[in-house]
């Protein structure tokens, strides 16, 4: 039988891992064994630590709305299907409308927003690229339902508003943080990110993938 071709696939989830840049004061990620193999022992069990909002992750509702819904609760249809990635420019703040290309982004309903050159794996990022609120309105506008971020967060490490994530809630958007877009072109893909089916959790870890459209 002819070999099927596999579409190109790119993960963009970060490698959870021990010494993970997390949140300053958040949670630190630890493994640790349970079980080992030995004798009386024939498997390896381990235990692991961490924050919701570890490496590529998905916001619920509650992490910003304290009558939000939270990750197990979401519906799945915003984190699966066509999405376009597309590149801001490379300075300032916040992202603005101006620095993104619209025409492109003109009714998609995922919408994924390089702020990095390259990602910062090993380090944690107090200066990372907030998107300005006014762009989470215009992107609603276009038909957006879901809008993921290379960033840490939505909104600056300092803010105390919160504003982009309360533009996400009034349109009742879906949020994905901490992906990582290197060597991934501009353009269009297949968006798989499931949020883990976590009780009670105000975020919930995704193992990101685009994968090429058909
Ligand atoms: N871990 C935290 C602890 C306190 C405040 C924010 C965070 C965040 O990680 C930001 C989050 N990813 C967000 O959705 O904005
Ligand atoms: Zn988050
Ligand atoms: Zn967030």
């Amino acid at each position: 039988m002819a070999k099927q071709n596999m579409a190109k696939t790119w993960d963009i989830s970060q490698t959870l891992r021990p010494g993970l840049p997390v949140w300053p004061g958040d949670t630190a990620f630890a493994i640790d064994e349970t079980w080992a193999i030995g004798p009386g022992c024939p498997v390896k069990v381990s235990r692991l630590t961490l924050s919701t909002h570890s490496g590529a992750h998905a916001d619920a509702p509650s992490h910003y709305d304290k009558s939000g819904i939270d990750a197990a609760s979401v519906d799945l249809a915003p984190y699966l299907g066509p999405c376009r990635l597309v590149t801001a420019g490379w300075t300032g703040e916040h992202v603005m409308i101006d620095d993104l290309d619209w025409p492109l982004i003109e009714g998609e309903q995922r919408v994924l927003i390089r702020t990095y050159q390259a990602f910062p794996h090993d380090v944690w990022d107090d200066n990372f690229r907030a998107l300005h609120m006014d762009v989470i309105e215009r992107l609603a506008k276009a038909g957006c339902r879901l809008i993921g971020v290379d960033a840490a967060s939505l909104d600056p490490q300092t803010s105390k508003t919160m504003d982009a994530h309360h533009a996400v809630q009034r349109h009742d958007m879906r949020i994905l943080e901490g992906l990582v877009f290197d060597g991934v072109p501009d353009g269009r893909y297949e968006l798989i990110a499931l949020p883990l089916k976590i009780a009670g959790a105000d975020a919930a870890p995704v193992r990101a993938v685009l994968r090429e459209l058909s």
